[in-house]
Order: C-alpha cells, then sequence, then structure tokens
C-alpha cells in the first residue's frame, strides 16, 4: 500500500511541480511587461502640466490608467519626493501621505492594508501591489501576483523594479508568507513548490499554489490517488479481517498450539473398569484443548487435525504428555493399560516406519507402560495396510483395540483379521440396553460377545452411564466398561486421587479381616 501511495504521490508532485513552473513562469512574464508598460509611461506622466492635483490633473491620470493594462494607479509626489500628493484612484491627499521611499512595495493583508506598517485606513480592503516611482510619478501594477524567489529556507521580495535584484528577504518570516498567500489570491494555498531557474543565479522561483489546485488540475492522478487508496484501504482490510480469522479458527488456533509443542493440549485420563472385580484396570486418554480464545472439544478440533495434516505431531504430543503424567502414577501397577487413540492415516502405507518407529514407544517402554492403540472401526478399510502397521505395534508391545465398534461397516472377516485385544461397543448399543431388553441392538452385543469370545478377543462397552446398563452387562460377562457411571474423563490430578481412592477401598475388606483376627481389647 506504501508502495502505491508513494507512486500516486510521485506523480501528483511531477505534475504539480510541472504546474508551478508553467505558472511561475507566466507570472514573471507579465511582471516584466508590467515594468516595461511603467517605464513606458514615466516619460509621458512627467510630460503632464500643470501637476495640482486639480480635477484636471487627476482626469488626465485617469484616462491613462484607463489606457493601460498594466497599471492599476497612478501617484503623484510633487516637489515633496516622499509625500504622495494624490493618486489617480484614491483623488488628492490632504494632507499629503508620507510614504517615506515608495519604491518598496505594499502588502496587504486580509483585515488592515500595511504601508510599511503603517495602517492605512483610507483604502482598507483594497489591494494594489506595488509603487514603483521615478521622478515625481509612482505607478501600481494591475495585480498579476507577486514575485518571489526562495533560497533553501530564505524567502525573498524581488525588487519590482529590476527582478534580478532582491528587495527584502525574510526567513520563515510568516507575516511575509501571510501576505503573500493574500496577494495570491484563490491561488495560494498551503503547497507551495519551487521551479528552479536555469540562470546563473542559484535561486529558485517560488510561487504557492492550493493544492486544491495543483489536485484539480491533475485530475487523473487525483483520481488514480484516490482509487489506489481505496483499493489498497479494501484489500489491507480484506487481508487484514483474514488473518484475524485465520487466527482465531480452530485450524489457525491448532496449527500454533501444534507448532508450540502441543501448548493447550491437555490429556484427560477415563477409567476403564473390569466388570467383574470392578478394578480399574486402565484408562483412556482423551484429548482437550483450551488457548486464549477459549476451550474447543474434541469434535471441534479432531478433524481439524486430520485436515492440516498434523495427525501423528499431534498423537506424539498427547502420549508424550500422558507419558509425563501416568510415569509416577503407574509405577506400581503393572498391566495397567493406556489406551490412546490413533488416526487411520497414521496406520496406512508407508508411513509405518517413520510414523510409528517413533521415539514415543521407547518412552513408554521405559516408563513400563503398557500402550493400546484405538483404531475406529470406521477406518478399517479393505485393502489398506493397517494390518502390517498393526502387527509391528503388537511386536513392540501395544495391544489394539477396535473403538466405536458397531458403527462401521466392516464385516466380521475384517475384524479377524486385524486380530485386536480389544473390541470397544460403540455407546449407541449400551443407550438402551437394559437387564430384560431384547431389541435388535441388544441382540447384536450378543453376536459381538459370542464372535469375540470365539476368538478370544476381549470386550469392553462404552457409555455406561446407569446401573441398569452395568447390570446388564455384568450379566452377559463383559470383561471391561468405561463411562460416567464410574467416572467422566477427568484431568491428571483428579485422576490420581480417583486412583488413590480406588486403592484405599480395596484395602478395607484387609482391614476388616484384620480387625477380626486381632479384636480391639478395651
Ligand atoms: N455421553 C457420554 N459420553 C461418554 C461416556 N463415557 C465416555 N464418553 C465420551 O465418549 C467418548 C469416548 O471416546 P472415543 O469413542 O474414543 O471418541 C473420541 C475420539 O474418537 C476422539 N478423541 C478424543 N481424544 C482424542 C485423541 O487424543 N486422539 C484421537 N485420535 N482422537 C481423540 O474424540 C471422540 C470424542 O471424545 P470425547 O468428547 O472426549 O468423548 C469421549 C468420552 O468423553 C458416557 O457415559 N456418556
Amino acid at each position: 500500500m506504501a508502495l502505491m501511495m508513494l507512486v500516486a504521490w510521485t506523480v501528483i508532485s511531477v505534475q504539480g511541480k510541472a504546474t508551478l513552473k508553467s505558472q511561475t513562469t507566466e507570472l514573471l512574464n507579465k511582471w516584466v511587461q508590467s515594468l516595461e508598460d511603467g517605464d513606458r509611461l514615466y516619460a509621458q506622466l512627467e510630460s503632464i502640466r500643470p501637476a495640482d492635483c486639480g480635477p484636471d490633473h487627476l482626469r488626465r491620470l485617469n484616462t491613462i490608467v484607463f489606457h493601460e493594462n498594466s497599471i492599476s494607479n497612478i501617484w503623484y509626489f510633487g516637489a515633496e519626493t516622499t509625500h504622495a500628493q494624490c493618486s489617480s484612484v484614491f483623488g488628492a491627499f490632504d494632507p499629503p501621505i508620507d510614504l517615506g521611499d515608495p519604491t518598496r512595495g505594499l502588502f496587504s493583508t486580509d483585515d488592515r492594508v500595511t504601508w510599511y506598517n503603517r495602517p492605512i485606513s483610507a483604502i482598507e480592503g483594497l489591494y494594489t501591489l506595488t509603487v514603483v516611482k521615478k521622478g515625481s510619478y509612482g505607478v501600481s501594477f494591475t495585480r498579476t501576483g507577486n514575485l518571489a524567489v526562495a533560497e533553501d529556507d530564505q524567502f525573498y521580495v524581488a525588487d519590482p523594479g529590476d527582478p534580478d535584484k532582491i528587495r527584502s528577504q525574510a526567513s520563515g518570516n510568516p507575516d511575509l508568507l501571510t501576505a503573500y498567500k493574500n496577494d495570491f489570491g484563490p491561488m495560494v494555498g498551503n503547497i507551495y513548490a519551487r521551479a528552479c531557474s536555469d540562470g546563473s543565479i542559484s535561486l529558485c522561483y517560488l510561487t504557492m499554489i492550493s493544492s486544491v489546485t495543483v489536485l484539480w488540475e491533475n485530475k487523473w492522478p487525483l483520481t488514480i490517488f484516490f482509487l489506489f487508496s481505496c483499493i489498497t484501504g479494501f484489500l489491507v482490510s480484506q487481508r487484514v479481517n483474514r488473518i484475524v480469522h485465520k487466527m482465531r479458527s480452530p485450524a489457525g488456533r491448532i496449527r500454533r498450539a501444534v507448532a508450540r509443542g502441543g501448548a493447550g493440549f491437555v490429556p484427560y485420563y477415563q477409567p476403564i473398569m473390569t466388570l467383574e472385580a470392578m478394578e480399574c484396570q486402565g484408562c483412556e486418554v482423551l484429548a482437550r484443548f483450551e488457548d486464549e480464545y477459549g476451550k474447543l472439544y474434541p469434535d471441534q478440533f479432531i478433524a481439524t487435525i486430520q485436515e492440516l495434516g498434523l495427525t501423528w505431531e499431534f498423537t506424539e504430543i498427547i502420549i508424550k504428555k500422558a507419558l509425563k503424567d501416568l510415569s509416577p502414577l503407574l509405577a506400581g501397577r503393572p498391566g495397567f493399560k493406556v489406551a490412546v487413540n490413533f488416526f487411520q492415516a497414521d496406520l496406512e502405507d508407508d508411513r509405518i516406519q517413520t510414523v510409528i518407529g517413533s521415539p514415543v514407544f521407547k518412552l513408554a517402554a521405559d516408563a513400563k507402560i503398557s500402550l493400546s492403540c484405538e483404531i475406529l472401526e470406521t477406518g478399517i478399510r479393505a485393502g489398506t495396510s493397517i494390518a502390517k502397521s498393526l502387527e509391528y505395534l503388537r511386536s513392540i508391545g501395544c495391544s489394539i483395540a477396535i473403538d466405536d465398534f458397531g458403527t462401521g461397516y466392516s464385516n466380521l472377516a475384517q475384524v479377524k483379521a486385524l486380530k485386536p485385544d480389544l473390541i470397544k461397543i460403540d455407546k449407541m448399543f449400551i443407550d438402551d440396553l437394559t437387564h430384560n431388553s431384547d431389541t435388535a441392538r441388544s441382540a447384536f452385543i450378543n453376536v459381538i460377545l459370542d464372535l469375540a469370545s470365539a476368538q478370544g478377543i476381549s470386550v469392553c462397552a462404552e457409555g455406561i452411564e446407569t446401573m441398569e446398563q452395568l447390570a446388564a452387562l455384568r450379566n452377559r460377562s463383559v470383561d471391561f466398561g468405561q463411562g460416567y457411571f464410574f467416572a467422566k474423563p477427568m484431568p491428571i490430578q483428579d485422576f490420581s486421587l480417583y486412583l488413590l481412592e480406588k486403592a484405599m477401598k480395596r484395602r478395607i475388606p484387609e482391614t476388616e479381616r484384620l480387625g477380626k483376627l486381632f479384636p480391639l481389647v478395651r
């Protein structure tokens, strides 16, 4: 945008400078013409007799002014060469006005006219530029603009009688600039530019022309400038919007979190219980996410992770965090299974060596934690190399679980081929399970149980919420269960307490037995 504005501004400046230069040259020519007119006039004026400021004298002065193009007023000084006796515009002065040296300029400002800094109320409001005096007469020129020259920040006024001669000067004098501003009338404004002369004197003619004039006279750069501004403004705002939106979108947030090594991802743990002994034999690791923009739940970010192709990076982050959380907790619990959800994409194709061969498995082995790889039933597709990956995982000590079983369309042969250690029956089959239920879903559970028992595969029921569901599952000899009935997924602090509490309860019968063996003697 800055570049576009620079281009637009350069175009305007170049155009503006050209305009200023031509206007300055025009002004200079008019000025020289005026001076020549004045010179021609003096001889004629000196011949006027009698010069007494009487009606006849004034009429003759007026007649001369009438026929002149560039002369606006004729002054008569008489014997007192510094005192104006009369003028063609103002008539006779009584008493005469002391003008001092009338070869100097007269400047007018908005609210007063100053002649040598002395207000002359009689001619207030009129704009007379310069009086050039020769002999008894002086002339004021028709306003053609003043000629000014500038060198660096010095500001000079040219002598009207000799444009090459500098008569007055000011350095940043605001009064003088104001005076010029007014003398230039509507042309003058807040922009001034220099058009340097080519001559030997290193002076630049300075004129001031309003920015409005410059822009107005150069409509096309102005149009381009505004168009550029509008378009760039629009594009920039769009871009900013997109960036902000991207940053706040789930995709942006997840990408940032993964890039920062998993900041914002927190593993939660949900206990997996043995339904016979009702003991916590393992847990499922379920990811949660929270950053400065708030929380995201798995149904909001799991698909995004897949779309971004960050599946393994994410799984590694979760496994590492879970191992760090659980290592101190599971030291005395051999056989405790930590189930982690895997993405199907990571188990397919050539990812097996690069991805599955990850150091996280070594970390798990070092911490003596047995991982269980959960893979969605919907992820089982014929013709993929998923079986090879699962074989590899099994070889490094990972057990295999088919998650959300019943929601996919895998046939039993496909499932058998994968040789899973565990099948997790989806919650929807558990939802309408009652003690005596004989619905189609409940019949499906029986089929799975038969299949699993024939193949030596364990079964876990997901989403157990009620005592009734639990009873029905225990009656069917389902091995494991998971659900809000036992506990919701929880952060590591709560999960540690949960395990501790369970361990304490297990010891109670022992304590009771001890109590019986060694009753308290009071
Ligand atoms: N209504 C009800 N819900 C229960 C009950 N017991 C457990 N759940 C919920 O059911 C989901 C079980 O996990 P899932 O089938 O693996 O389904 C998971 C899993 O497929 C995926 N997911 C979660 N964390 C991860 C992860 O770290 N990696 C991968 N790849 N997927 C994950 O997101 C899914 C949803 O996870 P969550 O929202 O944590 O939802 C969890 C859990 O909170 C219950 O009794 N009632």
